[in-house]
């Protein structure tokens, strides 16, 4: 069977005074050679997206992080300067995605921006600048260093006993990265909490009752993938979910959805 396609929503970016549809390249070595998927960059597009068209092409998805922010009016609250930089295509390709692969039963790992969507997607809402907080510590990436020093190990979380993430990691402390100015404010109602920071912040989530693995994580398990036990677990059990899933529909037709009720 050949290797399943997972879609990774893309963000947009500008340079060189062109626009560019792109996704960090540590998403994408991460599931091809941790959890052995092939990856389909989907574009961002504010309209004119067509879930179902992607969802039908793949057997899996990946959502990644990325420096900039959930727009707040997706989750009620009112847009400050201090709250972007936003993406709002970004938003409009990532959400309707994500509540669709719930809906369909397709795998999802979502990751820092990533678990913030799914939050949202579901209903939550986001804190802004938790550092700001008080007795929240500073989730932020170093600045002014190398990206291996950025994504440096370097906060304990801690996975509750029998969740979903605790089968695969396994419960308590577990060593992460962490590179995020925001976090869960309130829990969307259909995500139980898998994982905190020693200061309570939310690190880890998956979709209560989901018919497939849907987890969130607010750290980055993509950037040491091939080298850290936790990270390569987590991916690990990402492809294995992808590759049953693709098997499922390889022997029989996908049910077409567009045809089916909204
Ligand atoms: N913007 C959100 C999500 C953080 C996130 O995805 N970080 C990845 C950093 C990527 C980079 O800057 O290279 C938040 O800040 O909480």
């Amino acid at each position: 069977m050949s290797r399943p396609i997972v879609a990774v929503p893309a963000d947009i970016r500008e340079f060189d005074g062109v626009t560019w549809h792109a996704v960090q390249n540590q998403y994408i070595r991460a599931a091809v050679n941790a959890a052995d998927l092939m990856v389909l960059i989907v574009p961002a597009m504010e309209d004119g997206n067509d879930i179902d068209a992607i969802l039908d092409r793949v057997d899996g998805l990946l959502v990644s992080g990325s420096a900039s922010n959930v727009h707040p009016s997706l989750y009620g609250q009112v847009a400050r300067e201090s709250d972007g930089p936003f993406d709002l295509a970004r938003d409009a390709t990532s959400l309707p995605l994500i509540r669709r692969a719930i809906d369909r039963a397709i795998p999802m790992l979502a990751i820092c921006r990533g678990i913030q969507e799914l939050n949202v997607a579901l209903g939550g809402t986001l804190a802004s600048e938790i550092q700001e907080q008080p007795g929240i510590w500073d989730h932020r990436k170093p600045q002014n260093v190398d990206r291996d020093t950025m994504y440096s190990i370097r906060q304990s979380v801690f996975v509750k006993d029998g969740s979903c993430l605790a089968g695969i990691v396994g419960p308590g402390e577990v060593q992460v990265n962490s590179l995020h100015r925001q976090a869960i404010a309130d829990t969307a109602p259909r995500l139980q909490v898998e994982a905190v920071a020693e200061d309570g912040t939310i690190e880890a989530v998956s979709v209560i009752d989901a018919k497939a693995f849907a987890v969130g994580v607010q750290w980055h398990p993509e950037y040491w993938a091939e080298t850290d036990s936790p990270s390569r677990k987590l991916f690990a059990a990402f492809g294995d979910a992808v590759r049953d899933y693709a098997a499922l529909w390889s022997s029989c037709h996908k049910p077409n959805y567009r045809l089916m009720a909204p």
